[in-house]
């Protein structure tokens, strides 16, 4: 089973900053190894998280042209619409970085705005599946499930990562890589979503949550003394949870020092 790891700052800036730099030091393995690194968003807060590597040193250094990048959720509804993950990824980091428009995978834009969950998950689903096909995804192990390099994820207050939310039935989703749901108690209601081995089979898996409201979620995560879908998270190498004072406020004493 992966580490799971606790890194607290005293702000959101100063936990930026060092996010910036663990995404940078993967983005440097992965392209000198492997020639691609794959990235997984998600929408939420995360997405103004990533500002440190829009700035020197990260964005002379990075090999974007060698970054592919992936949602582990999408809103159903067009690419032009307030609700999209893709356009919050694209206004806020995907325009300010020369990451090949190619290499983006975005959900189906016709079949958002038709509002089509299921088809919408079937047809991001195929996409993966031709990326493990050209190499640019890998696989985890014997499973077959694919294997990216480098999840950012976030947490909502009601412990809910991706669109995989507390007593939902898409949290036991065993064989699909992509499932959707049309009653997310979050709106919109219809999401498309990774399931949870997929999300699991990442090489490393971040979870960044900052905000007093976070914290009591955080503390039953970490400490599974409630069922949350991100108490569930692991990762082939390494999980780290990046939290800030406030939302690591609730952890038992001694579990975190700030760094
Ligand atoms: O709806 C969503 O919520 C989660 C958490 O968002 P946050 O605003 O509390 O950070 C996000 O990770 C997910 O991608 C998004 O679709």
């Amino acid at each position: 089973m992966a580490p799971v790891k606790r890194r607290v700052f005293k702000t959101k800036n100063e936990m930026a900053v060092e996010l910036a730099k663990y995404t940078a030091d993967l983005s440097f393995k992965f392209c000198k190894e492997r020639g691609i690194f794959t990235v997984v968003l998600s929408g939420g807060d995360l997405i103004s998280w990533l500002w440190k590597l829009l700035e020197a040193p990260h964005i002379d250094s990075i090999e974007w042209s060698k970054w592919h990048i992936f949602w582990v959720d999408e809103r159903v509804c067009a690419w032009d619409n307030v609700d999209s993950n893709y356009k919050l990824a694209y206004d806020g980091f995907l325009s300010k970085v020369p990451i090949p428009a190619e290499n983006i995978y975005a959900i189906d834009n016709g079949l958002g705005a038709e509002g089509n969950a299921e088809l919408a998950a079937e047809r991001y689903e195929e996409c993966l599946k031709q990326k493990v096909n050209q190499n640019i995804i890998r696989t985890y192990k014997s499973s077959g499930f694919p294997q990216f390099d480098l999840q950012l994820l976030g947490m909502g207050p009601d412990g809910h990562m991706a669109s995989l939310f507390p007593g939902h039935d898409q949290i036991n989703e065993k064989v699909k890589w992509v499932t959707s749901i049309t009653d997310s108690p979050k709106p919109p209601p219809k999401r498309i979503t990774f399931t949870l081995p997929v999300i699991n089979c990442a090489s490393y898996n971040v979870m960044a949550v900052c905000d007093k409201q976070q914290a009591d979620s955080v503390a039953a995560a970490l400490t599974h003394t409630k069922d949350l879908p991100a108490g569930r998270l692991t990762a082939d190498v390494e999980v780290v949870w990046f939290l800030d004072q406030a939302a690591a406020s609730k952890l038992p004493h001694g579990w975190c020092s700030i760094l």
